[in-house]
């Protein structure tokens, strides 16, 4: 088999991105999704294998910019559409893309990227590790009683049309991004994203709905969600499915989960993500009448090990010095001394004797401050050389908020 990979040129994107719906099973796309991605893919960043006159492999990435503990916001490749044909399938065709792309992301000087994975078993040989887990839950609202804080009563609320209300929401949106780790800012053309909405994918539910959070007339939050009506025998069993939601503050937040809670002729909130620390979960009578439970969300890796713990900010004094294996990425290999603290960090090449061992697959998990490097260290991933030196990263790696990712992509 004689393949070619090549960046990707706009005219061939139908072929190209056919081969991606092919992939994931052929249902293709409703137009204004094929849309959106048609407009939103970045065709420098974009890459194709080719078979002949035939695309059998696709692979892309978005000019991301991420946010990281301490607030920073980090240039960030968001690896997207990965797909190879069924007739090309384990024949190193993902590998070379992957070689490719992480060769392109250290060119351009991003220091990390991310994605989400089909399967979580994909990626981990490529250096990507599970920086940020997903909260889903169904809140059983006949039964869960809300607590709220004082002050609830006087965030008003009012509905909005979606589209209409795109810049009071990404203003909140804008204000969260530093807030808590994962976080991709938006890039121009992404505002679209939440309004994405194709009716073909409802399954009985409602158009998207919103609902803004006010205060002395100003936007400080919102909620977007669906509803999906559904009768019993014994009456209304209505779901409130929630698609977004973000505050400034805790008490817009309880007043925006009240109302999601108390929808009438809806029986329960289904919750597809959301942060592990969010927190409704401390606003609810019974977590167990809600059935939370965490998935995988984003995969980080860092394809520039210096500059990506130099990036963010530790949240203790630390000074270690790691003993980094990367098979894939090789120019990552070797000892790192990370000095820093709140204010900043430093993280360089050193012969000092290595303090902690682990490939960069842990790094990427612990990056975000979601995955304690102890927890890794427990499965035998990270490996202790120096005495103390893991709960003085463990506790210096940790994030106050946990890292979550708020979209797909
Ligand atoms: C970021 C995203 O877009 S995620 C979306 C990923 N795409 C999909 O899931 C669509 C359906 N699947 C596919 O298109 C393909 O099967 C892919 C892209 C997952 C894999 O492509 P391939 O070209 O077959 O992978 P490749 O031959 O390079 O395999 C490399 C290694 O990964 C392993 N691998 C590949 N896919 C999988 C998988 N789904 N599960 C477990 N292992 C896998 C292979 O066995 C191989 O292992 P080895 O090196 O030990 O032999």
């Amino acid at each position: 088999m004689t393949t070619e990979l090549r960046v990707l040129d706009p005219g061939e994107w139908d072929d190209w991105y056919g081969t991606l719906e092919l992939a994931f099973g052929g249902v293709p796309d409703a137009p204004e999704e094929r849309r959106l991605w048609r407009e939103l893919t970045e065709h420098d960043r974009s890459i194709g294998v080719w078979d002949g006159e035939r695309c059998v492999g696709t692979a892309g990435a978005f000019t991301f910019r991420l946010s990281v503990p301490g607030g920073a916001i980090v240039p960030t490749a968001g690896v997207t559409m990965v797909g190879v044909a069924a007739t090309h399938r384990r024949r190193g065709i993902l590998t070379s893309m992957m070689r490719r792309q992480l060769d392109d992301v250290r060119a351009g000087g991003e220091p990390l990227a991310v994605l989400t994975a089909s399967e979580p078993e994909i990626y981990g040989r490529f250096g990507y590790g599970i920086g940020a887990y997903a909260t889903r839950a169904v809140i059983d609202t006949t039964r869960v009683r809300l607590s709220v804080p004082d002050g609830t009563d006087e965030v008003v609320l009012r509905q909005a049309d979606p589209a209409k209300s795109t810049a009071e929401r990404e203003a909140v949106y804008a204000r969260r991004v530093p807030a808590r780790p994962g976080m991709p800012a938006r890039q121009p053309g992404w505002e679209r994203l939440p309004l994405l909405d194709p009716e073909g994918e409802r399954g009985g539910a409602s158009p998207r709905q919103c609902v803004l959070a006010e205060r002395d007339g100003e936007v400080v939050g919102y909620a977007l969600y669906a509803v999906k009506p559904e009768w019993s025998y014994t009456g209304a069993e209505g779901s409130v499915l929630l698609k977004d939601l973000e505050a400034l503050d805790p008490v817009a937040e309880a007043a925006l989960w009240r109302f999601l809670c108390s929808i009438d002729l809806t029986s329960s909130v289904r919750i597809h993500s959301r942060p592990v620390d969010d927190g409704w979960q401390h606003l609810v009578s019974d977590i167990r009448r809600c059935a939370p439970t965490q998935r995988d969300g984003l995969h980080v890796r860092l394809v520039d090990v210096g500059a990506a713990l130099e990036a963010r900010r530790y949240q203790a004094p630390v000074d270690v010095v790691f003993e980094v294996a990367d098979a894939f990425c090789p120019w990552n290999e070797g000892r790192w001394r990370l000095t820093g603290g709140r204010e900043g960090a430093r993280c360089t090449r050193t012969e000092e004797a290595a303090e902690l061992a682990l490939s960069v697959r842990e790094l990427g998990a612990a990056y975000l401050g979601g995955v304690s490097l102890t927890s890794l260290a427990a499965a035998g991933r990270v490996r202790e050389l120096r005495a103390g030196a893991l709960l003085e990263a463990s506790v210096a790696f940790g994030s106050p908020v946990a890292p979550w990712l708020p979209h797909g992509f």
